[in-house]
């Protein structure tokens, strides 16, 4: 048998094990407390590893030695802390006690299992912490029972204020690996890139949980952002995401202080590239629906497309494709327009189901194209609402990779990693005759908390264009500018 009280590997090699076995993830994760993270570390796995699990309990029990931490008993935090808490019991011959998360609705209904005398102490054993809810959920019911807990051993402190919170609560929290000990090691060994060192660096500096915040909330905890995406400036989400058109996008955004689409929907190449080079200095994206050109030629494309570099907006082509994926595929990089050959976005309803999006990525990401979700529209009567909102946000989700975001009346996710995009846009809120739906720039920026305006006719039928882009650039920034104050 192993010998379970000594650490086998060097700590830089456990946790590229951990990493090897992808108990470390990157990406982009929900956490407790609802906000999404670019780590994620899940140590359930390490049952199926018993070669790791000596290295693991052997550092946290290095930690009670150096510490000199006294102690009575020991709990695990249900459930992935259990196996650990057993095998430090086991190993040192320390009474462990057992915390359920619901008691029976039979026998004695002890939440407690095991046996102890009030005033006897106990050492808290967990995973990883974050805000410190979940030592503080078991601390409270060991406290129910007269039992005393002052120290708390942790194998991951993700460094976002749980120790400070615990220690409010008189708790000293001791670690194994910080998160940005981990992150330091992965990337020394290329298991990580620079730019997702930077992205996890700036997400922990801003998700630092608040203990006064916390303690006044329902105890899951919320950090600073409260409301992630929509109080996040645009060049923070550029940090944190990782899609290149939305860093891009984001970027820009910023630098040209502009939340403003124009949605060109003119019908010659000549008209569309004349409005494009007067608004282009106002706005982040151009809209097209390449579809209405009369005289659609790949000579517009190359206009089109050194009008995007020399004006720095992005091409979003309102394709709205809605077929199966094979046929998406074709549409996309084929026909006449060839659209993934120059659209840095477009668009795709949901209602085929994800095989639309299976479709559309196998063209669009190897040419690191986004993708948008029409999750609602802008027109009376529609029928994209409720769950097939709901559903469309899942898609969404399962699709990272390509789809960067949704066309939408208001915010429907709180992750900044996905845009909001919202058409019937004019300076007075009002209806066309054909059921298109107007509200302000300021009603969807401030109000339904959307990051981008697209405005059509209220700019390219205006007496001056370029006027009307400054009015509604300047309306749409105003309001996004109030959002974050
Ligand atoms: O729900 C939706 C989705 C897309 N659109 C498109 O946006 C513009 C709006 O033009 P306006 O002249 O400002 O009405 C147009 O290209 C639509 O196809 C939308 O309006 N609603």
């Amino acid at each position: 048998m192993a010998d379970l009280s000594t650490c086998v590997l060097s700590q830089e090699e456990l946790i590229l094990e951990l990493f090897k076995i992808q108990a470390f993830k990157f990406g982009n994760f929900k956490l407790k407390s609802g906000i999404f993270s670019p780590a994620y570390f899940d140590l359930r796995v390490i049952v199926s590893y018993p070669e790791l699990l000596p290295s693991v309990t052997g550092y946290m029990w290095k930690i009670v030695e150096d510490k000199n931490v006294q102690f009575d008993s020991l709990c695990g935090v249900p459930y992935t802390a259990l196996p650990l808490a057993t095998i430090l019991s086991v190993s040192h011959k320390k009474p462990m006690l057992i915390r359920r998360k619901e008691s029976k609705d039979y026998g004695t209904k002890k939440i407690i299992e095991g046996h102890f005398k009030p005033g006897d102490t106990c050492l808290v054993i967990e995973d990883v912490v974050t805000s410190g809810s979940s030592i503080l959920e078991t601390v409270e019911e060991l406290k129910k029972e007269g039992l005393v807990v002052t120290h708390a051993v942790v194998l991951l402190d993700r460094g976002q204020g749980g120790h400070q919170r615990l220690k409010d609560q008189g708790i000293s929290l001791h670690h194994v690996f910080t998160l940005q000990q981990v992150v330091e090691v992965l990337h020394k060994y290329n298991k990580l890139e620079t730019e997702m060192v930077e992205r996890i660096s700036l997400f922990i500096q801003k998700n630092r949980f608040d203990a006064k915040e916390i303690s006044s909330s329902n105890g899951a905890g919320l950090p600073p952002q409260k409301q992630p995406r929509k109080m996040i400036s645009y060049s923070e989400r550029a940090r944190l995401c990782s899609h290149p058109v939305t860093r891009k996008l984001l970027t820009l955004m910023e630098e040209k202080r502009t939340n403003l689409t124009v949605s060109v929907d003119l019908t010659t190449a000549a008209e569309i590239i004349s409005m494009v080079d007067k608004v282009g200095p106002y706005v982040c994206m151009i809209k097209t629906h390449v579809d209405i050109i009369e005289d659609f030629s790949q000579d517009f494309i190359s206009k089109l497309t050194d009008l995007a570099v020399k004006h720095n907006f992005i091409i979003f082509e309102d394709r709205k494709f809605a077929d199966i994926g094979h046929t998406v595929m074709q549409q996309y990089s084929g026909g006449m327009y060839r659209i993934a050959d120059w659209a840095n976005i477009t668009n795709a309803h949901s209602l085929p189901g994800s095989g639309v999006i299976q479709g559309l990525k196998q063209i669009g990401l190897p040419k690191g194209r986004g993708c948008l979700l029409i999750a609602e529209m802008s027109s009376s009567g529609n029928l994209c609402s409720g769950d097939y909102t709901k559903e469309t946000v899942k898609i969404a989700e399962g699709n990272r990779d390509f789809v960067i975001g949704f066309v939408c009346q208001s915010a429907i996710s709180d992750d900044p990693e996905f845009l909001h995009i919202t058409p019937g846009v004019q300076l007075s809120s009002g209806q066309d005759q054909m059921g298109q739906n107007y509200v302000t720039p300021r009603e969807v920026i401030l109000n339904h908390k959307s990051d981008i305006i697209i405005v059509g006719r209220g700019i390219i039928k205006a007496e001056d264009p370029v006027i009307a882009a400054k009015a509604y650039m300047e309306a749409g920034y105003s309001a996004y500018m109030e959002r974050m104050s």
